[in-house]
């Protein structure tokens, strides 16, 4: 577990000293329950190119998780356009499989993702970013309507404003370190959602001090900030996100999109608004064939059985 201490300054702010990721993680090995040769990615491949930056496949004991893998080592797995494309198509092509019911996302030992690519951004120009819509596609990973859950290992650099905060469900290893974009030394202030999305998750002082200082806070920060759900040790991390997404999957894939629906309302809009969606969406559970086989096995005391209708 990185070490933190933190202490309250005049202005109002926390200040925090942050060890840096350090120790050494077992090297990479498959998931339980992963298949070597998923339906899923193979569809994909005979569907379009193979991926480049990514690794892509089915895990989970039915092949109901969808398990994405950022595979960009030399740069960390900074963001760059291409990965960002590979990601669209690997999202969309598991938002349409009807065998996925929740997908994982996650890293390398060493880094979850190391932001924008610095890279790639260092040479354009205001017409480009604007006429180009930079970074509008990232919003595809808002906008999957099955569960996504990142399981961050290593640095997570701009995670809590990329990637952690678009998916819904986080998980984070027991010795993460996360970090907003810093705005201050490589100047570009946060520009995928990260002064709306993070601010909402943990508050505007924890927010506030990320973004303009651009310091990391471990996991076990992350996990009192509310920005992860869960801490585990390194070796338990992606068994763990993967045994989350199977029982998110195995419930009705219908009536989930429609409670991951609700619970977004809450992070997007007024109260009012929001309690109106969860009623809407409420009552709309009343038109599934699954809201009856769930309530009648549960009075006949057993286990139901969801058609996803
Ligand atoms: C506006 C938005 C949306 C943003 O996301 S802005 C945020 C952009 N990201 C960042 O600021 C993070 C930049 N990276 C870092 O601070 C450091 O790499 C870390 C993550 C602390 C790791 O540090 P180290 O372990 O010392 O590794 P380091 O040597 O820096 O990086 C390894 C390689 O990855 C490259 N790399 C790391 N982050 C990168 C990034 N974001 N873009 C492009 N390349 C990157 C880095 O250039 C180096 O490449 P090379 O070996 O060719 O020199």
């Amino acid at each position: 577990m990185s070490l933190a201490r933190a202490c309250a300054c005049t202005h109002g702010l926390t200040h925090m000293w942050h060890s840096l990721v350090c120790s050494r993680a077992p090297p990479a090995r498959p998931p339980a329950g992963s298949r070597s040769a998923p339906r899923g990615a193979r569809g994909q491949r005979r569907a379009g190119p193979p991926f480049q930056f990514l690794q892509v496949q089915k895990a989970g004991s039915k092949g109901s998780v969808g398990l994405i893998r950022l595979q960009r080592p030399q740069a960390l797995n900074a963001l760059c356009e291409g990965l960002m494309a590979e990601l669209r198509r690997a999202l969309d092509a598991f938002e349409a499989d009807a065998q996925v019911g929740a997908i994982v996302i996650t890293g390398s030992d060493k880094a979850f993702a190391a932001g924008a690519d610095i890279k790639e951004m260092q040479g354009k120009s205001f017409q480009q970013c604007y006429g180009g819509a930079f970074l509008a596609g990232w919003d595809r990973v808002a906008t999957v309507r099955k569960p996504t859950i990142a399981a961050v290992n290593g640095y997570a650099v701009s995670v809590p404003v990329s990637l952690r905060a678009l998916c819904r469900v986080p998980h984070a290893r027991g010795r993460d370190s996360w970090r907003s974009p810093p705005a201050v030394p490589i100047t570009p202030s946060p520009g995928a959602g990260g002064t709306q999305r993070l601010t909402r998750a943990v508050g505007k002082s924890l927010a506030m001090e990320m973004v303009l200082t651009g310091e990391r806070i471990s996991a076990a920060e992350a996990k009192a900030a509310g920005l992860v759900s869960k801490v585990f040790p390194v070796d338990k991390l992606l068994d763990a996100a993967i045994s989350c997404a199977e029982k998110i999957a195995s419930n009705s894939k219908l009536v989930v999109a429609m409670a991951k629906e609700s619970v977004n309302a809450a992070f997007e809009t007024t109260l009012a608004e929001g309690n109106r969606t969860e009623k809407r969406l409420f009552y709309a559970t009343f038109a599934t064939d699954d809201r009856k086989e769930g309530m009648t096995a549960f009075v006949e005391k057993r286990k139901a059985n969801f058609t996803d209708s």
